[in-house]
């Protein structure tokens, strides 16, 4: 089970994400009670060992904006969010780079469709900590594709047998207030989702 963990904001919350034994970490570049600076998001990046996955994650941006925080922050993967046409990921291509195609449960579900390497399905409002019925799309996507939309630590056992996901996103659900991460409470996310079945 691929376990993201997004949003964060402060050195130590990065190793803890780290240390818990998360797959990726997202830098949110985007407006948001998490948004960071690309230098900011460059300096918590800098904390990551190899092995893990950095993540910028944008909405509504247009691709020579992503291309530009991008290369400041030092990441190794891009997050678009929203409809985005598939001539925003072209544009991105050649950075070499993850790309991350995050939609809601309306959307085309094929990883790949986009020429993105990673598909998210997400709540219609990303980065609200809402749940949705995550079960609607079990079977639907193809490919490496991560559950993502008001998980936490209690929920995310659930989510994953409902959906049946590669993998799983959370920002919100490890967080005591909108932005403010909890380093009990990641701890406790990557080991839920790393015991379910
Ligand atoms: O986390 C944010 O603030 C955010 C803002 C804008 C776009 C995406 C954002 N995060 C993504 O939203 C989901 C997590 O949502 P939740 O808070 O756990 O319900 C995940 O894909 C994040 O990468």
């Amino acid at each position: 089970m691929h376990v993201k963990i997004c949003g964060l904001s402060e050195p130590g919350h990065v190793e803890t994400a780290v240390e818990a034994g998360a797959d990726a970490i997202g830098f949110v570049l985007t407006r948001s009670p998490r948004q960071v600076t690309p230098e900011r998001a460059a300096e918590l990046a800098a904390l990551v060992p190899g092995h893990v996955l950095t993540v910028g994650v944008f909405r509504g941006e247009d691709p020579a904006q992503v291309r530009a925080a991008t290369l400041a922050a030092g990441l190794r993967a891009v997050q678009l969010h929203g409809h985005h046409p598939h001539a925003d990921f072209t544009a991105l291509k050649d950075l070499g780079l993850s790309l991350v195609r995050a939609v809601d449960a309306e959307a085309d579900l094929r990883c790949g469709a986009y020429d993105e390497d990673l598909l998210i399905v997400d709540a219609p409002r990303p980065g609200s900590g809402e749940p949705w019925d995550w079960a609607a799309v079990r079977g639907r996507p193809s490919g490496r594709w991560l559950l993502a939309g008001g998980l936490d630590p209690a929920n995310v056992a659930t989510a994953i047998e409902a959906a049946r996901p590669w993998g799983v996103d959370v920002s919100s659900g490890v967080e005591v207030a909108p932005g403010v991460k909890d380093a009990g409470l990641i701890r406790d996310f990557v080991a839920a989702a790393r015991g379910a079945r």
